[in-house]
Parts: C-alpha cells; sequence; structure tokens
C-alpha cells in the first residue's frame, strides 16, 4: 500500500491524457499510478474506477462531463490528472475548461499511428490553449519493426508541427501501457521516462497571484461623501492601495486610481486573487463604470467585439436547443459577469450546427467586452445557456 502522504511542497501542475478512442489512454493513467505507487507517490486506483470516471460541472454550471481525477507525484512535482471517458467529454472539458490542463500526455497507439481524433485533440490543445505536450508511443509491445516506430514517431510529429508544437523536438516515449501495469521492467522503465519527459517539457502555470490584475464589476455603489465603489471577485493579480488601474469594457477605456479596498466591510491594503471586495475608484460617478466591465492593471486587457472561438453546442438531453441554428445566428455571449448579443458566423461550406456540436467559428459582438485569447463564454438565449465557447484568436 502506498504512504498515501502526499508532499505538497512540490509544484502542482495539471495534465490529461489526450488521444483517440481505444489508444490506451486509461490504460496508461492506471499505469502511472501503478508505477508511481510502488515508489510510495500515488495510491492505486482500478482501471475500471478511472474508466468510470465521475461528473465535473464547468464555468458556466450547466454542462456535465464525465472525467476521472486522480494524482500522484514524480520526485520533482505534484501532478493531478485528468482522464476523460470519452471523445465527446474531451472535446467539451477541452472547450468549457471543467479541468485545465498546463500540459497533455498524447496518447498513440504504435499499432495503428495517428487516427482523426489524434489530431482533433491536438488541435483542440491548441486552441484553448494547452501549452506543451509529451507523446506516449503506447503498445509498442504490438510491433516488431523497427522502422515502423520510426515512421509512426514521424508522423506524429508532422502532426504536432501542424498544429504548431515543437513538432522536431517534442518527446516521444516509447512504451506499453499494459505491460507497465503488469509490472515488467521495460513498461516501468517507459512510465520512468514519462515522468521525467512531463517534469522538464510541461511548464509550471504561473499562478493566478502573478499575473496582472483583473476584476470583473459586478456591482456599482456610490457612497456618500467618498465616491464610487465597483465590487467583483479578483480574478487573478493583486491590487493595491493607490494602483492605477484602467475601466475596460462596453465603452471607451479609462483611466483611474484605486482610493480605498474593502472586503466584509474592512479596509484592506491589497486585494489578491480568489477575493470578494469593493473597489472606491478616484473621479468615476456612479455612471461612469458598469457590471460587465473589468477593472484591470494598465495595459493588461483591450476591449474587442470580433473573434474566433471553439464553441460547443449543448445536445438536447443537456437542455440544450431541440433544432439546429444557422448562420446569422444572434444569441447573447455571457462574458464574466455579463450578457452581450452578438452574431455567430459559420465556415464556410458549413450550413448548420446541430445541438451536440462542436465547431470553430467567428463571432461578432454590438459591443466591446474585455477579451483575450483562450477566455472562456457561454451562449445563452433569453437567459438559458445553450452552449459554451473558448476564444481562440481575436480579429477586431
Ligand atoms: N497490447 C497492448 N494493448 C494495450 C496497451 N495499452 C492499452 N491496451 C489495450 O487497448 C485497449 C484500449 O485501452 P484503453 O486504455 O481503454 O483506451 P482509451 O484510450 O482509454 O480508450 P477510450 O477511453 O475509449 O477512448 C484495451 O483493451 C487495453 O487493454 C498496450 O500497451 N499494449
Ligand atoms: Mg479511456
Amino acid at each position: 500500500m502506498a504512504k498515501g502522504t502526499f508532499e505538497r511542497k512540490k509544484p502542482h501542475v495539471n495534465v490529461g491524457t489526450i488521444g483517440h478512442v481505444d489508444h490506451g489512454k486509461t490504460t496508461l493513467t492506471t499505469a502511472i499510478l501503478a508505477c508511481q505507487a510502488r515508489k510510495g507517490l500515488a495510491e492505486v486506483k482500478s482501471y475500471a474506477d478511472i474508466a468510470k470516471g465521475g461528473t465535473v460541472r464547468d464555468a458556466s454550471k450547466i454542462v456535465t462531463i464525465s472525467v476521472a481525477h486522480v494524482e500522484y507525484e514524480s520526485d520533482k512535482r505534484h501532478y493531478a490528472h485528468v482522464d476523460c471517458p470519452g471523445h465527446a467529454d474531451f472535446v467539451k472539458n477541452m472547450i468549457t475548461g471543467a479541468a485545465q490542463m498546463d500540459g497533455a500526455i498524447l496518447v498513440v497507439s504504435a499499432a495503428d499511428g495517428p487516427m482523426p481524433q489524434t489530431k482533433e485533440h491536438v488541435l483542440l490543445a491548441r486552441q484553448v490553449g494547452v501549452p506543451n505536450i509529451v507523446v506516449f508511443l503506447n503498445k509498442v509491445d504490438l510491433i516488431d519493426d523497427p522502422d515502423l516506430l520510426e515512421l509512426v514517431e514521424e508522423e506524429i510529429r508532422d502532426l504536432l508541427t501542424k498544429y504548431q508544437f515543437d513538432g522536431k523536438n517534442a518527446k516521444i516515449i516509447r512504451g506499453s501501457a499494459t505491460a507497465a501495469l503488469e509490472g515488467k521492467p521495460e513498461g516501468e522503465k517507459a512510465i520512468a521516462e514519462l515522468m521525467e519527459a512531463i517534469d522538464s517539457e510541461i511548464a509550471e502555470p504561473v499562478r493566478e497571484m502573478d499575473k496582472p490584475f483583473l476584476m470583473s464589476v459586478e456591482d456599482v455603489f456610490s457612497i456618500t461623501g467618498r465616491g464610487t465603489v465597483a465590487t467583483g471577485r479578483i480574478e487573478r493579480g493583486v491590487c493595491k492601495l493607490n494602483d492605477t488601474v484602467e475601466i475596460v469594457g462596453l465603452r471607451d477605456t479609462t483611466t483611474t486610481v484605486v482610493t480605498g479596498i474593502e472586503m466584509f466591510r474592512k479596509l484592506l491594503d491589497e486585494g489578491q486573487a480568489g477575493d470578494n471586495v469593493g473597489l472606491l475608484l478616484r473621479g468615476v460617478d456612479k455612471e461612469g463604470i458598469e457590471r460587465g466591465q473589468v477593472v484591470a492593471a494598465p495595459k493588461s486587457i483591450t476591449p474587442h467585439k470580433k473573434a474566433k472561438a471553439e464553441i460547443y453546442v449543448l445536445g438536447k438531453d443537456e437542455g440544450g436547443r431541440h433544432t439546429p441554428f444557422f448562420n446569422g445566428y444572434r444569441p447573447q455571449f455571457y462574458f464574466r459577469t455579463t450578457d452581450v448579443t452578438g452574431v455567430i458566423e459559420l465556415p464556410k461550406g458549413v450550413e448548420m450546427i446541430m445541438p451536440g456540436d462542436n465547431i470553430a467559428v467567428e463571432i461578432d459582438l454590438i459591443a466591446p467586452i474585455a477579451m483575450e485569447k483562450t477566455q472562456k463564454f457561454a451562449i445563452r438565449e433569453g437567459g438559458r445557456t445553450i452552449g459554451a465557447g473558448r476564444i481562440t484568436e481575436i480579429i477586431q
């Protein structure tokens, strides 16, 4: 039995297995746990337990996703690892960000090479901003010909390069998840190599605290004799008293100074990511700021109307639409704290989007919103969520 005492001082990194159906994602996840457990760095879980997954709800609290969360350690780090039971769950997870990945382990069966979902997963990883991919070339026990392995590796490198990952230098570990699970030495060796590869190739995420300050405005009050207070949750960074900030979105960007920070009716010197605060803003009247705008570190975010996005449209059984929609569809887009109307433009040659589909589209909002690449949003119709999306590229 594993010790089960995790060394919390190790840096924490989120990873997950991606790849085509049946290429061995869940077996590899089980094998990693088994191998790390033998070193006292994880607790064993059965394949059945992992394959079953658990349910997670995404940020909009609407999309239900089946995903298994496991954790293990390498010598250097603590990892949380997600494995999606099915392709549909994976797609939803990537778009809604229910389980964010700082890096992915792409599992490719050596017997099949890259398959359609291998490509789709790599593309989605690119679109939603997964920074690094490490490859596990699985099922090498089925292949005797080393030339064939070389060939498959080349194919994988080309695929990664095509989607702007560093295909040429990507780490590709050859191994067999089943052999590792059974405790065979060559199997365990590959898992050890994989652990080294994710330690070295997947960068530690920048902590929310270390990012530039941003708070989305939920409410605005005016306090007689003092001025205007905007309240909201600090999404990232730190805000200190007398910091210069910008108010961004919906109208022209303005600059002001934070002259008071309040939390639970107490005055603070600074607010940090995760805090629900009220910010007293110098020279801003009650009409000068509104819900849906953000208060942010100067020049850290800009307002935009047009962008490319990857969207997932809820199926009928998920509470979504019962009918398809067409080019020019005008729903509301819920960004952070507000709905903004906009138009969805479908890719050329695509006639309609069915409930349950995922697709890359362009969105054009009627008002600019503080927006950045990889940002999540919900798509709504009369207050009801019918889809979720991620910005993949700002157009204007
Ligand atoms: N020969 C061999 N078979 C393997 C290996 N790894 C996994 N398999 C088998 O491949 C099949 C699929 O493995 P899974 O781990 O369920 O694959 P998956 O990628 O999680 O599949 P989905 O979750 O359905 O997409 C199972 O029958 C595994 O036993 C391996 O290294 N060698
Ligand atoms: Mg699986």
